[in-house]
């Protein structure tokens, strides 16, 4: 029978008890916490102009970035809607420089979580697509108050991990290992229903995703590949290429998911940002495990992303992600120097 439909919290009930030996446990009490989290964010965003919580803060983020109005109230409320059910032990934010502990009087839980808030916000006021990325870890067992340490885990280290793209409808894309699973928030019920069951990206594309203007500062593997996708039919490829930046990694994300692509913000010598814009614990991670969960490749050019120990909460990896074929010809390309 079909499982289309099903709600995202009957969804994952039903996988941890598919699994032999395992029954349901905070992960899915965790799971429903973040879909509420990401319903009143998905109402935040289609109202921010009217009730006027649009446009940039008068802050800067850890990175020195600044923070549009909806950076700083997607991300409280995340820790509001995470922090009183006692499933988590700690948080980590894009938009917080430290540890995010519960409070003392409050329960506390075995899992930890990395969030981006609100991704892509820099498209909030031109009224495209945004998101929330997460990624669930678990806390090393006896520890209360985690530390830096402790969040310091390789991407294979995930428990789950998830996104929500806030478009023309609201979505959630979700694995925990076992595939890949998109669910459809219907506003009618108020709740996320799957519609994308078993996610795969095609091996094979023709459509690449890159902010071109940063092209000066590739390194010659990645200034090769894109050389080529752009020669088309006249060019060592023999094929024409399309090409897509939507500046939201939720949104290229998806879209990869659902029709294939390759997405790269690569390497980036010389400039402000060598090691390129994306944040390990908040975007590369969480992305890579759904991605190699839908069949894809996910690698820094140099190294797979879901293997790197991150050494700082903030650390940025360089990304290259998508349909197999595609990303494997550029890893290539970076072996041969
Ligand atoms: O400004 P650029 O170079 O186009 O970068 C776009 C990239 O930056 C991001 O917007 C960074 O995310 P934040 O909005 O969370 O800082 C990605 O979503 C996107 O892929
Ligand atoms: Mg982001
Ligand atoms: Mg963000």
């Amino acid at each position: 029978m079909s499982s289309i439909g099903k709600s995202i919290n009957q969804f994952i009930i039903e996988q941890q008890l598919s699994h032999a030996g395992s029954g349901t446990d905070d992960l899915s009490g965790l799971l429903a916490d973040i879909a509420s989290a990401c319903k009143k964010i998905a109402h935040l965003v289609s109202r921010s102009a009217i009730i006027g919580i649009g446009g940039a803060s008068e802050s800067e983020n850890v990175q020195g970035e600044v923070q549009k109005k909806l950076d700083i109230i997607t991300n409280d409320v995340m820790v509001e809607h995470l922090n009183c059910h006692g499933y988590l032990a700690a948080m980590v934010s894009e938009e917080i420089e430290d540890i995010i502990q519960i409070p003392e009087q409050l329960p506390k839980g075995k899992y930890l979580i990395a969030f981006d808030p609100l991704d892509g916000s820099s498209n909030i006021d031109i009224n495209l697509s945004v998101g929330t990325i997460f990624s669930i870890l678990r806390c090393p067992q006896g520890v209360t108050q985690p530390t830096l340490e402790d969040f310091m885990q390789a991407g294979t280290e995930q428990v789950c991990a998830g996104f929500c793209v806030y478009g023309p409808t609201t979505m959630m894309i979700l694995t925990t290992g076992d595939g890949v699973n998109g669910f459809t928030l219907d506003r009618d019920i108020g709740e996320f229903v799957l519609t994308h069951p078993k996610m795969t990206i095609p091996e094979d594309t023709a459509e690449f995703a890159v902010n071109i203007s940063n092209q000066r500062f590739w390194e010659t593997p990645v200034k090769s590949y894109i050389e080529e996708c752009i020669q088309g039919i006249d060019g060592e490829r023999e094929k024409n290429f399309n090409m897509r930046w939507v500046a939201s990694m939720v949104s290229e994300v998806y879209r990869v998911l659902t029709r294939g692509g390759i997405f790269l913000y690569p390497l980036e010598t010389k400039s402000t940002s060598p090691n390129g814009k994306l944040r390990l614990m908040y975007e590369a991670s969480p992305m890579s495990f759904i991605v190699e969960q839908a069949g894809g490749v996910s690698s820094t050019g140099y190294q797979r992303i879901m293997d790197i120990k991150p050494t700082d909460l903030h650390q940025r990896v360089p990304v290259i992600l998508g349909s197999k074929n595609e990303v494997e010809r550029v890893i290539g390309y970076h072996e041969e120097g």
